[in-house]
């Protein structure tokens, strides 16, 4: 990865007000050897870009851009048309967005294989196309925690705005008006307050309004009850919320199932003269149905700070309504707020790019970083271990079943082996496809190929401290180039071991070898007898191959063996037509690791 060489390039590039399709994006890239004037080209655009973004305007905090300059080259670019996005995408390693830059799958598809993770400054990835990054084997990360404080008290400041007019006594006060009768609201204690979406906002809105002395309430069918409970809010049904609230908070993420759930049937259940606040999606509300509902007096007032489409257009009859108080997707727009999403965002960005597993992966499965660094021998041995089998089926015959088998003397409650599998479908798919494999599109690229991987375990006596004594790869129903690889049960069969930190092949077909996974490996099969393994070892010296590891596996004296030699560099044809024609040699192959 390039923060292991000596040249890093930082390209960072801002939208400044959004435009109809919605393009603001940081752009982070990393590239490892960079051409010359590629890397002028982008410092050139860093220096012509604004270095510290203003809470008002979508653009990523200073302190993560600088701790993403400290790692790579940052091309703020804040002003992209959706084309010049797709343009740019496949330059770089990382894109970081916030919510109005959209992450299609055409954004996808123009990266081609380049972009490794997207970033969102911020908690709601509905303008991500998760599935088209999954496929792409693209790491999406956001950031969950640093805006949630900054989104609940914009909530509870349109909540009170709203109850007493203040957006609209500030208009009219500011148009020369004197109007205290036009503008008597509503007070807030003793009233209910209903949360819809009871997670990291929705509770820090029902801690603020408890202290405003409202009754508060929540509708969140995944919440924990205890936690709810813990602040004084009863969990109830979605009916009883929006039936029995004066007023009604929306929390909940963007998602197929909550797109337009506040239509015209749930704004009829509501009592009349709800109050209704939204600081989650414009979407989770049917905008038509609203303003229906807003002109029936249905809704006496709405203050929105999200909408279906942002900007909404300049002559949407909502933004105008009189009893709707607007704001411009300030939620998360607070100093502190974009500060802390900043920094949270860009260390994300650089784990996964450096190749940890970030915590707030969207679309990754977690891996903990202590099981990552625990596993960090077996997921080289378990890539390695895949490549190698897949480099022994005869060419034609399709790979369909895969085993991949685990000794351990470890509870399989504490192994996860999520990764392993992962590297294994890396190891069979990538050498014989340009397919880039990696944890998040692992299951996905194996399901494409009808490749089918079941994982058993195998549970040993012994310490649990060692994580897996072996890791075992069989491929079922296939035609191996090298038949010594051939178990009795007729599959390919390699299995290893981690030995001092260091991965080695320990069995291939039924033979035990013991040979270090470095470099490149021949192996020969032959029937066991004096002088073979100096004849190879002489021809592979006289043509200047340094044998790193040698290991002879037999079944018994006299007997079918196979020779494993690790070799550094990669033999010519011609040192390879010498091993095969070697007296007593029935067969060989050279593998690539
Ligand atoms: N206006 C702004 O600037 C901001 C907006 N947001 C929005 O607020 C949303 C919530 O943010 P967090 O609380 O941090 O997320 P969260 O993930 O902590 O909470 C969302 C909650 O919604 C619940 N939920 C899911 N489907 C539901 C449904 N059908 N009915 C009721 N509840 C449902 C989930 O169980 C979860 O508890 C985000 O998805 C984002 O869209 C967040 C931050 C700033
Ligand atoms: O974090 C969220 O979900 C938000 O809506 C904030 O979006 P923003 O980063 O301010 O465009």
């Amino acid at each position: 990865m390039a923060l292991a060489t000596p040249l890093r390039h930082l390209l960072a590039a801002q939208p400044a007000a959004p435009e109809p399709t919605g393009t603001t994006a940081t752009l982070t890239t990393q590239r490892a050897f960079p051409p010359h004037n590629h890397r002028r080209r982008l410092r050139a655009r860093f220096a012509a870009s604004p270095a510290s973004p203003g809470p008002t305007r979508a653009k990523l905090g200073a302190a993560g851009l600088e701790l993403l300059r400290s790692f790579a080259n940052v091309d703020c670019a804040y002003e992209l048309t959706a084309e010049e996005l797709r343009a740019k995408v496949s330059l770089v390693d990382a894109l970081v967005v916030r919510s109005a830059t959209r992450v299609s799958r055409e954004v996808f598809e123009a990266a081609r294989g380049r972009l490794r993770v997207v970033g969102r400054a911020g908690v709601g990835i509905d303008n991500v196309d998760l599935q088209a990054a999954t496929e792409a084997g693209c790491l999406v990360v956001n950031a969950p925690t640093a805006n949630t404080v900054a989104a609940a008290e914009h909530a509870v400041a349109l909540l009170a705005a709203m109850a007493r007019n203040v957006a609209q006594a500030d208009a009219s006060l500011k148009a020369g008006k004197w109007q205290r009768s036009k503008f008597v609201g509503v007070s807030l204690v003793g009233k209910t307050l209903a949360i819809m979406g009871f997670g990291k906002v929705g509770s820090e809105v029902a801690r603020r309004a408890k202290g405003l002395g409202m009754d508060v309430i929540a509708h969140d069918p995944y919440a924990p009850v205890d936690r709810a409970r813990a602040i004084g809010v009863d969990l109830v049904s979605f009916d009883e919320a929006i039936s029995t609230a004066d007023f009604i908070s929306l929390h909940m993420p963007l998602t197929p199932s909550t797109t337009k759930l506040f239509d015209d049937e749930t704004f009829a259940k509501m009592t009349k003269g709800v109050r209704i606040i939204n600081v989650a999606r414009g979407g989770v509300v049917d905008e038509e149905a609203l303003l229906r509902a807003l002109d029936n007096g249905t809704v006496a007032q709405a203050a929105l700070d999200v909408f279906f489409e942002e900007p909404p257009p300049k002559d949407s009859k909502l933004v105008h309504h009189e009893n709707v108080t607007v704001t411009p997707h300030l939620g998360a727009s607070t100093t502190e707020a974009q500060e802390g999403v900043a920094i949270e965002i860009a260390e994300a960005v650089i784990g996964a790019l450096k190749g940890d597993l970030a915590a707030t992966a969207v679309n990754a499965p977690m891996v903990l970083a202590e099981v990552l660094s625990e596993l960090s021998p077996y997921i080289v041995l378990a890539e390695k271990l895949g490549r190698l089998a897949v480099q022994l089926v005869a060419g034609g015959s399709g790979i369909k079943g895969v085993k991949v088998v685990y000794s351990s003397a470890r509870d399989p409650d504490d192994l996860d082996t999520r990764i392993l599998r992962a590297m294994v479908t890396k190891g069979i798919v990538e050498p014989i496809s340009s397919a880039f494999v990696n944890i998040v599109n692992a299951d996905y690229v194996a399901k494409q190929r009808g490749l089918r991987i079941i994982e058993e375990r195998v549970l040993l006596d012994g310490s649990p401290e060692v994580p897996i004594s072996s890791i075992q790869v069989q491929l079922a129903n296939v035609e191996s180039k090298f038949a010594g690889a051939l178990s009795d049960e007729g599959d390919i069969r390699v299995e290893g071991k981690v030995k001092d930190g260091t991965p080695h092949l320990t069995l291939v077909g039924p033979f035990s070898v013991d040979v270090s996974l470095e470099g490149n490996l021949i192996l020969c099969r032959q029937v066991d007898q004096p002088g073979i393994i100096g004849k190879v070892g002489s021809i592979l010296g006289k043509m200047n191959l340094n044998v790193n590891f040698m290991s002879v596996g037999r079944i018994a004296p006299g007997k079918q063996a196979i020779m494993a030699i690790g070799i550094d560099e990669e033999p010519d044809k011609e040192a390879l037509k010498l091993i095969g024609e070697t007296p007593s040699v029935q067969e060989f192959v050279f593998l690539k690791l």
